[in-house]
């Protein structure tokens, strides 16, 4: 029994929990509750701010209890969240203008389209990649800020009098716990707004998206004290903030330059630290920051970034209706043999990496009567291993070190047929972590670093323990030839939006 903890609020897209972890990083205590995800019309996905505050206070709570400890016992509280999506709120109400944009929401395609366009010609679209790390794309804040400034009437007024702030769901969930308005590296670095090499907000940036500066949060490191919280856990330091894939890396103790792990959630994240190297893809990964302790250095990470893994199960759930439970896929797809020939390239947001195409949409192929719900259930999971290895060989292309294994976490990885078959298709084992809670994890972890509760990184490294492995099995033949289907499955997949789509 430790005498004091540290909690972490661990804001996905599913859900929100809340972790407490002792000294060990063992997990004492839980509490979580699902998000409502609201779909107005195709291609939008919101969520509700004020749920999410209401959620966060009602987990913090559950999982103290759970934890059976006294709230005085919690020393630090860590954030961590899903990230691009974008809150803006008004300072004085503390009330939302706008339900949150969500990172998967493709409504600002048009004006990427017409930012893209460069009408007069001054902007100069390699600086843009050269500074944020990032493509123009739909998936990052500045282009919902942009439609909420566009779509929501005196929102310019009420930032013209300084009444108006941006945040993503950390600089949300701050703001509601101290008061502090405040980001840190890891966020700021997916907003399209920011500097990787000064780490500040870029005036040029600000003024091509015709985006106040005034309502910008103040960009702090991922690891020191930003506020105290007021209403739940009164005078608890809020310590560690870190975006929920920056996270993983740290609770995943890939600290270091050439370490790497997998996320597989609402979608899959593939990060590889680089160091203190800014490395610029080739390959159609992003450049973004892993992660910087109070006065140090930033790491920074190439990421290939998935937009549909874990909800794509959900829709098989909701949408479709084959399974009740996400992990009921499990069963379904072991029912039959192989994937009887189908394909699932769910483009459901276009394709972010390494394909980036917003003209994508998802497609079933290879389908004749003999296909069954079995056979689609499989070949949603196979689509989840397929995509994750495009971007490890983009990975292993961008950095010449090719990965000898793969480090894993998020809920979908629960799943074993899943991990063996991405075994099987990667060519180099998956591994998995005794504390598969990596996200909130690494949060945690930001937060105690910052308030002495653990000294270094080597003395987290320590923690980090193997639980299960998967080896391949495949023959290089068969890999190769499935992975022919796949890429064909994609290209299929391609060049659907056009003038003749609906538009929203
Ligand atoms: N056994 C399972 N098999 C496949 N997918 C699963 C399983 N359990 C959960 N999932 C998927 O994992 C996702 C939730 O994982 P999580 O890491 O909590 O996501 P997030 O952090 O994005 O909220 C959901 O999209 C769900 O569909
Ligand atoms: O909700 P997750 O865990 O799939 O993560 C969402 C990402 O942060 C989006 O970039």
């Amino acid at each position: 029994m430790s005498d004091s903890y540290v909690l972490a609020i661990d804001n996905g897209t599913t859900s929100t929990r809340a972790i407490v972890f002792d000294r060990m990083g063992n997990k004492c205590g839980t509490g979580q509750l699902e998000t409502t995800q609201i779909f107005p019309h195709s291609g939008w996905v919101e969520h509700d701010p004020q749920e999410i505050w209401a959620n966060t206070k009602k987990v913090i709570e559950f999982a103290v209890e759970d934890a059976g400890v006294k709230p005085e016992q919690i020393r630090a509280i860590g954030i961590t969240n899903q990230r691009e999506t974008t809150v803006i709120w008004d300072k004085e109400t503390g009330l939302p203008l706008y339900n949150a944009i969500v990172w998967q929401d493709t409504r600002t395609q048009q004006l990427v389209d017409r930012l893209a366009a460069n009408a007069d010609g001054s902007f100069d679209f390699n600086k843009l990649k050269e500074k944020t790390g990032l493509p123009l794309a739909s998936y990052f804040s500045a282009t919902k800020i942009m439609w909420i400034f566009e779509n929501v009437p005196h929102a310019r007024k009420l930032a013209a009098h300084n009444k108006l702030a941006f945040g993503t769901i950390d600089s949300w969930l701050l703001w509601n716990l101290t008061g502090v308005h405040a980001t840190d590296v890891t966020n700021a670095s997916r907003t399209l707004l920011m500097n990787l090499h000064t780490l500040e907000w870029d005036a040029e940036l600000l003024r091509f998206f015709d985006i106040p500066q005034e309502i910008l949060p103040e960009i702090k490191s991922s690891s020191e004290i930003y506020g105290i919280s007021q209403e739940v856990l009164p005078g608890v330091p809020v310590s560690g903030i870190l975006g929920d894939q920056q996270a993983a890396t740290f609770g995943q103790a890939a600290f270091s330059s050439g370490e790497a792990k997998n996320t597989y959630g609402t979608g899959n994240f593939l990060i590889f630290n680089t160091g203190h190297d800014i490395v610029h893809s080739r390959n159609g990964l992003l450049t973004t920051v892993a992660y910087k302790l109070g006065e140090q250095p930033p790491n920074y990470a190439l990421e290939g970034s998935i937009a549909v893994t874990g909800s794509l199960i959900q829709w098989l759930r909701d949408n479709l209706g084959i399974i009740s439970s996400a992990s009921e896929i499990e069963e379904l797809a072991a029912s039959v043999e192989d994937n009887g020939g189908a394909y699932f390239v769910p483009a459901f947001s276009g394709l972010f990496a390494p394909h980036w195409r917003p003209d994508a949409r998802g497609v079933i192929v290879g389908l004749t009567r003999y296909v069954n719900k079995a056979h689609i259930a499989r070949a949603a999971l196979e689509a989840v291993a397929f995509q994750t290895r495009e971007v490890l060989d983009a990975t292993n292309a961008d950095t010449g070190l090719p990965l000898k294994e793969v480090r894993v976490d998020g809920g979908m990885i629960a799943n074993n047929l899943l991990m063996q078959f991405q075994a099987d298709i990667l060519g180099v084992p998956v591994v998995r972590p005794v504390i598969a809670e990596t996200t909130a994890l690494g949060a945690a972890y930001a937060a105690g670093l910052a308030v002495g509760y653990w000294q270094s990184t080597d003395e987290l490294r320590s923690l980090w323990q193997e639980q299960s492995r998967w080896e391949p099995r495949f023959s290089e033949e068969e890999r190769s030839r499935r992975l022919r289907v796949w890429n064909k499955a994609v290209e299929k997949s391609l060049n659907w939006v056009d003038i003749d789509s609906p538009q929203n």
